[in-house]
């Protein structure tokens, strides 16, 4: 199984090592073509001003649509969720819009604008070690979504159907609990395919 990560902007070797550690093989993505090439893809934290920029210079938008379109999951860490949401707080336009959140940037505030916790996430057995880094959050969900975890009452990590987001950096830990929920997702969703 092939997981690519968008080789933009941001935290790709990180996420490339977590996915390794998984058993699947990370692949950077750093053109279009290579999306035929993968099973799932990662849209890594940095900042997603930047990412949505480049995205729409080297025409990524469309093709990672049709991408999510044919079923492959995808998932959106820190500045990728912000990227996947279907509308981001404050007016700002939105970049891939596939998923049905709306999301605030820079949601925790000065003092707290980097931190780290221990955050039970549903369907992940014991607590995953979560790194947030001037993160965003989820204010709203559709029908279509499950929220898998929530810290101080604040959405952080959610799913619809073969789309998840997480508002903090899992690839920052030596945990890759989360990539490996990931790529069962992506399990499932070739299993689905094949029936
Ligand atoms: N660590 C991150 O990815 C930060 C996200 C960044 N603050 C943004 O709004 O895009």
């Amino acid at each position: 199984m092939k997981i690519g990560v968008l080789a933009l902007q941001g935290a790709v070797a990180e996420h490339i090592r977590s996915i390794n550690q998984t058993g699947a093989e990370g692949v950077p993505i750093k053109k279009v073509e290579q999306l035929s090439d993968i099973d799932g893809l990662i849209i890594p934290g940095g900042e997603s001003t930047t990412i949505g920029k480049l995205m729409r210079k080297y025409n990524f938008l469309e093709p990672i649509r049709s991408f999510s379109e044919q079923g492959k999951p995808v998932f959106g860490t820190c500045a990728g969720l912000i990227v996947l949401a279907k509308q981001i707080a404050g007016g700002e336009e939105s970049h891939l819009g596939l998923m049905d959140i709306q999301v605030a940037r820079n949601a925790f505030g000065r003092q707290r604008e980097s931190f780290e916790t221990d955050l039970p996430v549903k369907g992940i057995e014991e607590t995953v070690r979560a790194v947030f880094i001037r993160a965003p959050l989820i204010l709203t969900v559709g029908e279509e979504v499950e929220v898998l975890s929530t810290y101080k009452d604040e959405i952080v990590t959610a799913r619809q159907g073969h789309l998840l987001a997480a508002s903090y950096h899992p690839e920052l830990t030596d945990d890759y609990r989360l990539h490996q929920y990931f790529a069962d997702m992506i399990k499932e969703a070739k299993a689905a395919v094949q029936l």
